[in-house]
């Protein structure tokens, strides 16, 4: 009577087996073919680059920048970046103002430098900009016609370029500061946080830019965002709405306060002073000779208020290596006797009280640098003036002798442009022991050289929007992270239950 019964339930068993090993198989079949569909469909498209060029004509010469980007992410923040810069042979074009014709010429070396580097089928599309600054900017006051001549001489040159000419012009000195630290914010990553940044910023309420100070060879720029907007002085504010925020900052550029200039004021107010044609100056070192020739020096407009007659044509300039007497005679270029506003940084120009860090760079760069004194943790104040007074004691033939690889004109003036650096930044803009270390001596940002020139191409080429662009919630590695996740979470619950329900023989008491 039992032998029918068992043979009776064991096919209706395996029946029930069959379905379920079925039903697991198909499952695990499922989610293989989710994740490989998932991996596929949206496998990022390879890269479509796109190129951007600008030249950057300061004073002392020109640069010539090429930044890539690829198309797809155009509004997105962080993503250009500079693949190639060229330096051009010679001075910078406001040098051309007797020769204005070659000023043009002189740019053809850096143009096939970037037809090298963009791939030939895009050249065409690819934007070039020119902007001038505060050589220029002097060359124009001078004498407008020359500088006009030497645009049209660039503008010719550009435009025989196989690339999409977009402009060459002089751009102000307001224009320089706000685009250098629209450039340092944008490579910091400081105007759009995503996901979890976004998240933990707003629980932080951090300073969320980073302000700019440049200093070039003939103009200097301070931004940044002042804690409390006052009106005070309207023509330092600017107004941006980037990526859905708004931003109110103060921008100030002083014309003839870069470290060419500010040196060619410092002479010739010493010049002032000097009894005959020879003149001791403390801002080089020991041992160190320079001749100025008097006639040209007064033609420029940073110095030509002091002109008078002399009774010699040549000043021969003999160093003294004296960093604290560098100090006192450079302070004389920051008037701070007047100050229509509720605060000044020098020659009654309004600034609000400084806020939060700031990045440095261009010639407060190359001098700190020099100086060896630009590191991750920032010196201290008394560190810094510790070390150009011993830079500058040293005698010239040891300078040479030390940093023989040097050129001449860099080197001969480090000591000048360190003791400079600090009267600019400790009593120009009144920098504290307390604040100084907020400031952050950078050359580049990843591989992008800090300076106005990316600024003013992502402002040209639109790709900061005002607003922020919608984004997908999660980014492509996240997502396929978490289907995969989910995938395995789902086979780890059917196999499960299946084991819970259906315990197999093997597991049953007893047995195991
Ligand atoms: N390794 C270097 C490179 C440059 N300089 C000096 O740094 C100064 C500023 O250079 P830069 O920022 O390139 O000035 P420009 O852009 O030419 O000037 P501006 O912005 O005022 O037009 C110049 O005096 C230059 O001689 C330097 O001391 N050491
Ligand atoms: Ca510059």
């Amino acid at each position: 009577m039992d032998e029918p019964k068992v043979t009776g339930t064991k096919p209706k068993m395996s029946t029930t087996r069959k379905i379920l090993l079925m039903l697991g198989f198909l499952s695990t079949l499922a989610v293989i073919a989710l994740i490989t569909v998932a991996v596929t469909q949206n496998q990022p498209l390879p890269k479509n680059l796109k190129y951007g060029i600008v030249l950057d004509a300061g004073s002392s010469h020109t640069n010539l920048y090429v930044y890539e980007w690829p198309a797809e992410k155009e509004n997105d923040t962080g993503v250009v970046q500079q693949v190639e810069v060229c330096k051009v042979e010679g001075p910078g074009i406001s040098g051309y103002s007797q020769t204005t014709e070659k000023a043009g010429p002189s740019l053809e070396h850096c143009l096939q430098q970037a037809e090298d580097v963009i791939p030939l089928k895009q050249h065409q599309e690819t934007p070039v900009y020119l902007g001038a600054t505060a050589g220029m900017r002097l060359l124009r006051l001078e004498n407008k016609d020359a500088a006009d001549k030497v645009l049209s001489s660039v503008e010719k040159t550009l435009r025989s370029a196989p690339f999409n000419f977009q402009g060459a012009r002089i751009i102000s000195g307001q224009e320089e500061g706000a685009y250098g630290w629209i450039t340092i914010n944008y490579l910091l990553g400081n105007f759009k946080q995503s996901g979890w940044k976004k998240f933990l910023h707003s629980l932080k309420s951090v300073s969320e830019t980073s302000g700019a100070l440049d200093l070039g060879g003939a103009s200097t720029q301070i931004t940044f965002v002042p804690l409390e907007i006052s009106s005070e002085s309207p023509q330092n504010l600017l107004y941006f709405r980037l990526y859905g925020k708004d931003y109110q900052v103060y921008t100030h550029s002083f014309l003839c306060y870069g470290k060419d200039q500010a040196l060619q004021q410092k002479l010739a107010r010493d010049l002032q002073i000097t009894k005959n044609s020879r003149l001791s100056d403390p801002c080089f070192h020991q041992g160190y000779q320079r001749t100025i020739n008097i006639s040209n020096f007064f033609k420029n407009p940073c110095t030509s208020i002091e002109k008078k007659q002399f009774p010699f044509s040549q000043l021969y300039i003999e160093g003294e290596g004296n960093y604290e007497k560098c100090r006192r005679n450079i302070q004389d270029l920051f008037n701070k006797t007047n100050c229509p506003y509720s605060s000044c940084s020098f020659n009654g120009i309004y600034l609000p009280p400084l806020q939060g860090d700031f990045g440095a760079f261009s010639a407060f760069y190359f001098v700190m640098n020099f100086l060896n004194l630009t590191s991750d943790v920032p010196f201290t104040l008394d560190e810094v003036a510790s070390a150009v007074q011993k830079f500058c004691a040293l005698p010239w033939h040891e300078v040479k002798l030390q940093y023989h690889q040097i050129k001449e004109k860099y080197l001969s003036e480090y000591c000048f442009s360190g003791a400079y650096i600090l009267s600019l930044l400790e009593n120009g803009y009144e920098f504290t022991t307390e604040n100084w270390q907020r400031i952050h001596f950078l050359g580049k940002i990843g591989s992008s050289d800090a300076g106005w020139t990316l600024g003013y191409m992502l402002n040209l080429t639109n790709m900061i929007p005002a607003e922020e662009p919608p984004a997908r919630p999660l980014s492509y590695g996240s997502y396929v992270g978490l289907m995969v996740l989910c995938s395995l979470v789902l086979v780890s619950v059917i196999l499960l239950a299946w084991l819970l329900f259906h315990k197999p023989k093997c597991l049953q008491k007893g047995i195991v």
